[in-house]
């Protein structure tokens, strides 16, 4: 039983051992943003704490874990609430891979900001297909919200991370409730982009690692919105970068951090970051010789957060 369920159970809550990772027990109603906070694993770390927390989502239907970094002012200020990061991974990830590989907890710490790291896709479901391939179904959901019949009562990581995970972060969590911003890898700096261009006010800034920026033209994009919307490409438009940006006031937007490796083995059959448009407020980055893996990203993490800082506490 974990902490917090055995808390519960037993009537012994603990305010100081549940502020470690800075949860705040608020209710043990059984549905919605009320539903029960499981916690799976806690290690402290640069003064905060990396959590894995497991819910139910009523928009995907199935239990999901998530990884959360609470910084030190947490633990220091019972009533403390910080401005929150999102942060998407890409094909094959899970909550883990950014909180364990990306070397962000440092800066994290410095600058007063959780993170917040959602699954990759709905976990479980038993669909048809569904664990057949590293670039469609499980690990793969794209952030999209899905219409076909297989997909449509389970794939909707669209409403799950702009709707459902942050209300019941700032619900449980000491999250700022309006100071949230998004980024990602690949597949994630695709739904970083989305998210953010089709919802531009609930996020002060957005930012991408090596995304997926033209995804209607791709061989990953394709296949995903083949299987999750159908075969209207007309459809597909709406979850495009490019597509969006070509319906917005570039004028208008903050400045978008894209870094992009030069040695990725992806860059030109799936990333294609030349696709975007030319822009003085979409500030591509390109390295020379960093590859897809987290290696790059942690070589640039501290320049992506300090970008999230600079907006988030404005
Ligand atoms: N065939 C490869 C592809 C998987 C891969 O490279 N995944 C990347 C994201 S790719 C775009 O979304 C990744 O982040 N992997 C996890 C990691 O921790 O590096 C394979 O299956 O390896």
């Amino acid at each position: 039983m974990t902490l917090l369920r055995l808390a519960r159970a037993t009537g012994t809550v603990v305010p100081a051992l549940l502020r470690g990772g800075g949860v705040r027990l608020a209710s043990s109603k059984a549905s919605g943003s009320d539903a029960a906070l499981e916690i799976v694993a806690r290690s402290k770390s640069f003064g905060g704490y990396v959590t894995r927390y497991r819910h139910y989502a009523e928009t995907l239907k199935c239990d999901m874990g998530f990884a959360v970094y609470t910084p030190p002012v947490c633990e220091t200020d019972p009533a403390a609430k910080c401005p929150t990061m999102y942060w998407l991974s890409g094909l094959t990830c899970d909550d883990t891979n950014f909180i364990t590989k990306a070397g962000a907890q440092k800066y994290l710490a410095e600058n007063n900001l959780m993170v917040v790291c959602p699954d990759t896709s709905p976990r479980g479901c038993n669909l048809p297909g569904e664990d057949d391939a590293y670039d469609f179904g499980t690990g793969a959901g794209f952030y999209i919200s899905a219409t076909t019949e297989h997909y449509k009562d389970h794939y909707h990581m669209y409403e799950y991370i702009t709707q459902e995970l942050p209300s019941f972060v700032e619900q449980h969590l000491p999250a700022l409730p309006a100071a949230r911003s998004i980024l990602g890898h690949s597949m994630g700096g695709l739904g970083a982009l989305n998210l953010y261009l089709k919802n531009p006010t609930q996020y002060k800034t957005v930012s991408a690692f090596s995304p997926i920026c033209n995804p209607i033209n791709c061989a990953w994009g394709q296949k995903a919105f083949r299987g999750y919307l159908g075969d209207d490409e007309a459809t597909w438009q709406a979850w495009d970068p490019c597509m969006l940006l070509s319906q917005t006031d570039l004028d208008a937007l903050p400045e978008i951090l894209i870094s992009q490796g030069l040695a990725d083995e992806f860059l030109e059959s799936q990333l294609r970051p030349s696709s975007l448009p030319k822009h003085k407020n979409i500030r591509l980055e390109m390295h020379e010789g960093y590859d897809h893996s987290y290696y790059f990203i942690a070589s640039f993490i501290e320049q992506h957060i300090k970008h999230h800082a600079a907006a988030l506490t404005r």
